[in-house]
């Protein structure tokens, strides 16, 4: 199995805080990472390392053998909550756009491809009727569905999502779980959540992480004492239970 990402003892501190603490983590080629752990255990961090938007103080990080710098172009990236207020003019179309060509794309000329690629992630995330919309206007969700779309523009190798749902009403949350259930076996994700229902069903290898790495492996082996340092149901990540149960007062 092809490795994609891999992390060696990486250190990162804030100040004197120290957020990750000699992480080695492994992905390879086609696996579904849910990395759980409670706040400011350093998840978002992880994935801030892994797109080389912040530098580790110590540490070695490679996206498929390259520094992440040099890697942008093989991973999609949707970030915790995304922007709130953008209220500068631009399209649906062209966030979506950009996220293949970068920023400077909008003022180059851009080929029947980019057009398709970007057509088609609009369709994914069903909001192609939006594509003329400013973006400022829409809904939280609707809005987290375009940064979806950016995110798949550029035929990714790897997905990085930081609590993708956060602000999705409960039927488009099922729908963008869909969603990820048909690209987990054209893509490698890494998904940060605190949903562990959806955690539980849709991923294969769990990451707690509370700055150090403490367990990294199958879902079905996750250990017992997780539970107690996580206040994470172990049971229900190893076996699952359906959404209904867990939300039932
Ligand atoms: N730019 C920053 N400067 C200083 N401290 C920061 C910065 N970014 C994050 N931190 C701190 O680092 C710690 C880890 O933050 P991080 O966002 O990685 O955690 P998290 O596991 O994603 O949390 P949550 O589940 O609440 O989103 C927190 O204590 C946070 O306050």
């Amino acid at each position: 199995m092809a490795e994609v990402i891999s992390l060696k003892d990486v250190w990162v501190k804030y100040d004197k805080l120290a957020v990750l603490e000699a992480v080695n983590l492994t992905v390879n080629e086609g696996d579904f990472l849910g990395i759980i752990g409670p706040n400011g255990g350093g998840k978002s961090t992880l994935l801030k390392v892994i797109l080389g938007l912040i530098k580790p103080q110590k540490g070695e990080v490679k996206v498929l053998g390259k520094i992440p710098e040099k890697a942008h172009q093989v991973i999609g990236y949707v970030p915790q909550y995304g922007p709130s207020n953008i209220d500068f003019p631009i399209s649906v179309w062209e966030v979506v756009l950009m996220g293949r060509l970068g920023t400077k794309g909008l003022f180059q000329h851009y080929t029947d491809e980019d057009r398709e690629a970007t057509h088609k992630a609009l369709e994914i995330v069903d909001m192609l009727e939006f594509r003329d919309r400013q973006i400022g206007e829409l809904s939280g969700g609707q809005r987290q569905r375009v940064f979806i779309a950016r995110s798949l523009v550029s035929d990714p190798k790897v997905l990085l999502l930081d609590e993708p749902v956060t602000g999705i009403d409960t039927r488009m949350q099922k729908e963008f779980y869909e969603l990820l259930e048909k690209l987990k076996s054209e893509v490698t994700i890494i998904m940060v959540s605190h949903d562990l229902s959806a955690v539980s069903v849709l991923v294969d290898k769990i990451a707690c992480l509370n700055g150090k790495l403490h367990y990294h492996g199958s879902k079905e082996l996750i250990p017992e004492d997780i539970e107690e340092s996580y206040g994470c149901p172990v049971e229900l990540i190893a076996h699952g239970v359906p959404h209904r149960v867990l939300h039932k007062h």
